[in-house]
């Protein structure tokens, strides 16, 4: 039986899975807490890397690996191939004025041509250019910009600060779709330019099943991805599904055979990891708010589903805008939180849970709908992410969409789908692996919870 491996290093945690190659059962896993802050050492990544794949048996008998990360990250390497400063991550909205100063130049609709995105904070090319204006001796010293996941790569391959081989560097297209300098041709250099202020040496962008060379013992290494492309590809998502992830980011997003350019900024056109596209809408805020409201409340996380469930659909007028760290989409990095709706009567446990859960889901049902428009088809919606393990999220989640609502087996489908990559390595195409076992959630939609919600979070957006 070969093994392959397969990465998750997330926002929160990395994830190892090893994976029989021929049916995707999982056989060894492993897990590390990353660093909490959104500019981060990525020394820590690759010390959580290592300790979940020590916790996960090793490399041993492993024939092939692919590592999949959060998206967008800014690793800045010098000539020695050392990190000139912390990375700044995509829920980092320090850069949100150089996103503006970026469109002003180009131009919105230039960007989405060009690029597939509007840029916002979150994007890779915003950040170097708010390092080219805050820190210009550091940006000054940029020879090569890497992915958290490319960075990871290069790492696990032997190069580093003692190997310094900057043309090393490899990504793949879903990742490198996420910069804000890449297109349908490859590199835009021009845009890269504009952002860093010179040139600098950018990952190599590899095939879907292209490998990126031969660990010591053995392994091949495939290219990796961003991670939303890595869950796409471990549900193995076709066109039709549409994936909501409910991690540290919200994420919807759509396989699609066709590219998207949503010149107002809302969809951002990505690839997937496949050859095909993956129209995505990012929001800030999904599982720390759930987090915070159990801890306010003092239950744990299947407790603040039950208290949600036990209120009635609307929570009573109880709205919880949840722009606890400001939020990309809607774009207002400046953004804070609101509660409303508040009377004597409604101000209870039950309703603050639900409002907390129907805030967290209806930014993202919003998100929907702007794919929807790009034309993309949708079938049903595949629910996962560390809060969709939650039973009054997924119920309350077929009260927010107006569409099916499936619930995979509990699985890290990220880590998965960079291993089913690793397999397609290994054989050198794509490999079908079984999916999971579903559930589907009875269909309960209340358009209500949405139009209340979209009614305070526009007076919201409007302060
Ligand atoms: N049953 C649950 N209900 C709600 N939230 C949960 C539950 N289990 C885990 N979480 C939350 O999910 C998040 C981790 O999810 P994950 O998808 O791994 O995030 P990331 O990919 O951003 O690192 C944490 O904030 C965690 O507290
Ligand atoms: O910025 C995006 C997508 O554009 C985020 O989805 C990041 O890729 C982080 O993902 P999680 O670690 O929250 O799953």
């Amino acid at each position: 039986m070969a093994l392959v491996m397969g990465v998750d290093s997330s926002t929160q945690s990395c994830k190892v899975v090893v994976v029989d190659a021929g049916t995707g059962r999982v056989v060894r896993e492993g897990r590390a807490a990353h660093p909490s802050g959104t500019s981060v050492g990525p020394e820590a990544w690759w010390q959580a890397l290592q300790d979940a794949i020590a916790q996960a048996g090793g490399l041993d008998g492993v024939a092939a690996v692919s590592i999949a990360g959060q998206q967008h990250g800014m690793v800045v390497l010098d000539d020695d191939g050392a990190v000139i400063r912390d990375a700044l991550l995509w829920n980092d909205t320090r850069s949100a004025q150089a996103a503006r100063d970026l469109i002003d130049e180009v131009g919105a609709a230039e960007f989405a041509e060009r690029t597939g995105a509007v840029p916002v904070a979150s994007f890779t090319g915003t950040k170097l250019r708010w390092l080219r204006d805050a820190e210009p001796d550091n940006a000054a010293r940029v020879a090569a910009v890497a992915l958290p996941h490319d960075w990871l790569t290069w790492r696990l391959r032997g190069f580093g600060p003692g190997n310094p081989v900057l043309e090393e560097l490899v990504t793949d297209r879903s990742d490198a779709s996420g910069t804000a300098y890449w297109g349908a041709d490859g590199y835009d250099l021009d845009l890269f330019r504009r952002s860093l202020g010179h040139d600098a040496v950018l990952p190599r962008v590899l095939g879907p099943w292209e490998s990126a060379g031969t660990l010591a013992g053995g392994a091949l290494v495939g290219p990796g991805a961003g991670d939303n492309a890595g869950a796409a590809l471990g549900l193995g998502a076709g066109v039709g599904d549409v994936v909501v992830s409910l991690g540290t980011s919200g994420t919807v997003f759509a396989v699609s055979d066709a590219p998207t350019r949503d010149t107002s900024g809302t969809v951002a056109g990505f690839a997937d990891a496949t050859g095909r596209f993956l129209p995505l809408v990012a929001t800030l805020n999904a599982a720390r708010v759930l987090d915070a409201f159990a801890g306010l409340l003092g239950v744990t996380h299947d407790e603040l589903g039950a208290l949600a469930l036990a209120a009635e659909p609307g929570a009573d007028g109880v709205v919880l805008v949840p722009w606890f760290e400001g939020e990309r989409t809607p774009n207002l990095p400046h953004a804070q939180a609101s509660l409303t709706g508040l009377t004597l009567a409604s101000t209870n446990r039950p309703n603050f849970a639900r409002a907390a859960i129907e805030g967290m889901l209806s930014g993202l049902a919003a998100g929907l709908e702007a794919i929807q428009a790009q034309g993309v088809e949708v079938r049903r919606i595949l629910l996962i992410g560390g809060a969709a393990a939650n039973e009054g999220v997924a119920r309350i989640a077929a009260q927010v969409f107006d569409a099916e609502i499936v619930v995979p087996a509990a699985g890290e489908y990220v880590a998965l789908g960079a291993a089913r990559q690793a397999a397609g390595v290994l054989a050198g195409g794509p490999v079908e692996w079984a999916v999971a076992t579903t559930r589907a959630v009875d269909p309960d939609h209340r358009a209500a919870i949405r139009a209340r919600y979209d009614i305070v979070a526009a007076l919201r957006a409007a302060e």
